[in-house]
């Protein structure tokens, strides 16, 4: 680590140890040279410009960036739901043409099949892939014992609340046994309490499994909190500024959050991501709140 770097006196030998370890296994995504555009009235717009990373097994990448940076244009590129004009993505040593078992996927919006009972929808991939009924029901038993669900095995998406349809998402991408959980913002619709909670069942399954995350996420909390390194993208185009070391060490904790070493990489990563926001002075604040007229109704929280 650069010692000039804002965050380094955080970088403790143990931290230091466990990225040397990282660094040392195989890649398991590679993305090189990667260009995207789009087709805006008849004109390409760069999207994604020359991106290079590697994820590394077993390790778990968040990506964050500024709104329309290409965040999830990048985890459609790896899934192979998009075609990228130049440059590569390499999984395992296979590179990428389109969608593949190789890779599963947990979007925000819980993407279960509501006819299907809970059960039913983590025996489907396993099922369409030709395992016996029997070796699949018993393999999405596990799965669902796993995150707790046994009881809800024959309920119904609709019956489950947003954190436990989360659960049965990630499981029923897992039981497929893919290389890489590509995650698109999966916490972002729970409530604050119950995205904690997930996100420290997703942070045991890892550690239980043999998987790589690539998770994308708008919340640098959520990033710090979960990840190895944090894939930090800027916009116009979207490109890489730097991938992030977190210099925290594991397990993780809820009081993780309020450790120094916790705040300091939230405060470089405020800064990398939305660096206008030095640019606003008190007085253009202060001049906001003036123009709150007199007499209008300020909720009772001040
Ligand atoms: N299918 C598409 N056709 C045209 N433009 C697209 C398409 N998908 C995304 N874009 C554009 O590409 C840019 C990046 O979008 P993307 O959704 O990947 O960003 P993001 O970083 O995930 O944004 P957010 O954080 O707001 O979800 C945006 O300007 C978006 O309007």
């Amino acid at each position: 680590m650069n010692t000039e770097h804002p965050l380094y006196k955080w970088f403790t030998p143990e931290i230091a140890d466990r990225s040397a370890r990282i660094l040392k296994r195989p890649a398991a995504l590679k993305i090189e040279g990667l260009h995207k555009s789009f087709d805006h009235k008849g004109t390409p717009v760069k999207v994604l410009n020359e991106i290079d990373f590697t994820a590394y097994k077993r390790e778990f990448i968040c990506v964050v960036g500024p709104s329309g940076c290409g965040k999830s244009t990048l985890a459609r590129l790896i899934a192979g739901l998009e075609t990228h004009e130049q440059g590569a993505i390499v999984i395992d040593d296979n590179t990428v043409t389109g969608p593949g078992p190789d890779r599963g996927m947990v979007f925000q919006s819980y993407s279960l099949f509501p006819w299907l009972t809970i059960k039913q929808n983590v025996m489907f991939g396993l099922t369409q892939a030709g395992m016996a009924y029997n070796t699949a029901e018993a393999e999405a038993f596990q799965w669902i014992d796993l995150v707790g669900l046994t009881k809800f095995a024959d309920a119904y998406p609709h019956q489950l609340s947003g954190g436990m349809k989360q659960r049965v998402a990630i499981i029923r991408a897992l039981a497929n046994q893919p290389k890489i959980l590509l995650m698109d913002e999966p916490f972002a619709a729970l409530d604050p309490q119950n995205r904690l909670k997930m996100q420290q069942y997703l942070l045991e399954i890892w550690q239980n499994i043999d998987i790589t995350i690539f998770f994308i996420t708008h919340d640098l909390d959520e990033a710090i909190y979960l990840a190895d390194r944090i894939l930090v993208l800027e916009a116009n185009p979207g490109q890489v500024v730097e991938a992030l070391e977190v210099p925290l060490p594991r397990p993780r904790k809820a009081d993780t959050l309020l450790s120094p070493e916790f705040l300091a990489t939230k405060a470089y990563l405020e800064k990398l991501v939305h660096p206008e926001h030095e640019e606003i002075d008190m007085d253009d604040k202060l001049s906001m709140v003036r123009m709150v007229p007199v007499n209008s109704e300020v909720p009772d929280i001040f």
